[in-house]
Formats: C-alpha cells, structure tokens, sequence
C-alpha cells in the first residue's frame, strides 16, 4: 500500500511568554492510502497543530512531513500553495467559504486556482459535485443564505474540486446539530467508500466510529494509535 503520510521525528514549538512551549513532541506516523484516521483527545493538546503540517499551512520545529511524495519544508511557499491546492482537501469547523461567492462558484474556485480545466468544465464538475451533497438547487445562493449544514457540505464540495487523494477536517460536525451532522457524516462515509485518504480531527463519536483508526493525542504526542472495528 502506498504511504501518504509520513512523520518523521516532529517536533512543534511555539514561542509563550517568553519561553518556547513545546506541543508536538516527537511525532512519527505512517498513513497509506485509503485509510480513515479519526484524531481524538482533549482540547489544547495537538490536534489542530498537526493537520496544520500535513497540510503545509505550518512547519514543524524539528523534523520531516512527507505528503505524497512531497517534503513539505522544501517547498518554496509559492510551489506549497500549487502543491495543496492539487493534493488537499481542506474542511474546516466554520466552513470558511467567501461570503460574496454564490455556493456554485466557491466551489469552483479551487479549479479556477489550478487552470487544469477549460472554463466550462469547470463549471459542470462544480455543479457535479453539488449534486453529490445534495445542493443542486441551492447552487446560485450565498453561503448566508443557507443552512450551516448546507454550508458545510458545499466546503465539502470545494474539498474535493480538484479530486485532491487526501481530505483533511478539523471537527468538520462541531459546529452543527445532531441531524445535520448525520448528513456530513454520511458524506465522509461516501468519500472512504470511494477510497480518498481522510484525517480529520472530531469529537463526534460515530464520525470517529466509522474511521479505520483511530489517533489519540495527548500533550503532543500519540497516546494510542488503534484500528477500529471498520478497519
Ligand atoms: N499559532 C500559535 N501560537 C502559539 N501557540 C499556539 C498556536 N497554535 C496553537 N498553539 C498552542 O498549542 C497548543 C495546542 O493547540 P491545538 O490547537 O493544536 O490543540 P487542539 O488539540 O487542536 O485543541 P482543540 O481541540 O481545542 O481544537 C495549545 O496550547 C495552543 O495554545
């Protein structure tokens, strides 16, 4: 199996009060293609941090991230944002779509970035993808005037634009209700069926039931690292 993710050895510090405060101590992981990894533990102790380096949004201190082939700290900044635009998927909590962009055209924004289709293309692969999540009808409304589930599954869409091999959420349910968080759960579901690699942080126990494996973070380093009933 292909290895997506490699960690070698990661280190994070950040500068508090004076002093470097170190988060990440020592990180090493190993993620092949294909897998669900569910990232649990207590708030403050990682986390976040973590998927900020598999995506190149932040470096580590110390240490290697290799993300499909990639080493991400020897990427100018310029050929990072090219590279994750072709090969992440970012969700985020607060969906973090453009308020002036009608759902349609923030989905296409990831295609239009990358120039790989013709215009049109474009267009009909970003209404394709809608459909998928259930929004065809809702395509030409802004993202206030929707629903945050809505919201959340148009992210879902634009994460997917440039049929990136890896998806990363950061507690992509956290900031919905139990029924709509059914619905982007069951989106998830879809994208493991479909073989994509996903990380993603949750607190949402049947988000984590339904990975492969399951991390636990604690103080910065991986607690327990263990294959769940799906896996
Ligand atoms: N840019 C930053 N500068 C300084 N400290 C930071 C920065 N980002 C995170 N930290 C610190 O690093 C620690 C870990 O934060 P992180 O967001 O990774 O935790 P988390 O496990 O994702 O928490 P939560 O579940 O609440 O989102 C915290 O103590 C936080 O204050």
């Amino acid at each position: 199996m292909k290895k997506i993710i490699e960690l070698k050895q990661v280190y994070k510090d950040y500068p508090q009060a004076g002093n470097l405060q170190t988060v990440l101590h020592g990180i090493d992981l190993d993620v092949v293609s294909g897998e669900f990894v569910a990232i649990v533990g207590p708030s403050g102790n990682g986390k976040s941090t973590l998927l900020n380096l598999l995506t190149g949004i932040d470096h580590p201190s110390r240490g290697e991230v290799i993300v499909n082939g990639a080493a991400l700290q020897k990427l100018s900044n310029e050929k990072l944002t090219r590279w994750r635009g072709a090969n992440v998927g970012i969700v985020f909590q607060f969906f973090q779509l453009l308020p002036t962009l009608n759902l349609l055209q923030n989905t296409v924004l990831p295609m239009d970035f990358l120039g790989k289709l013709p215009k049109r293309q474009r267009q009909q692969r970003a209404m394709q993808l809608l459909e998928q999540v259930g929004l065809a009808d809702a395509a030409d409304r802004l993202p206030s005037q929707v629903s945050g589930g809505q919201q959340q599954r148009a992210a879902i869409a634009r994460a997917l634009a440039n049929d990136p091999p890896l998806i990363v959420a950061d507690e992509p349910t956290g900031n919905l209700d139990a029924a709509t968080a059914d619905a982007v759960f069951e989106l998830f579901a879809h994208l493991r069926d479909q073989g994509k690699t996903l990380v993603m942080v949750t607190h949402n126990a049947a988000l984590a039931d339904a990975a492969s494996r399951k991390l636990e973070i604690h103080s910065g380093r991986i607690h327990a690292d263990t294959p769940t009933r799906v896996g």
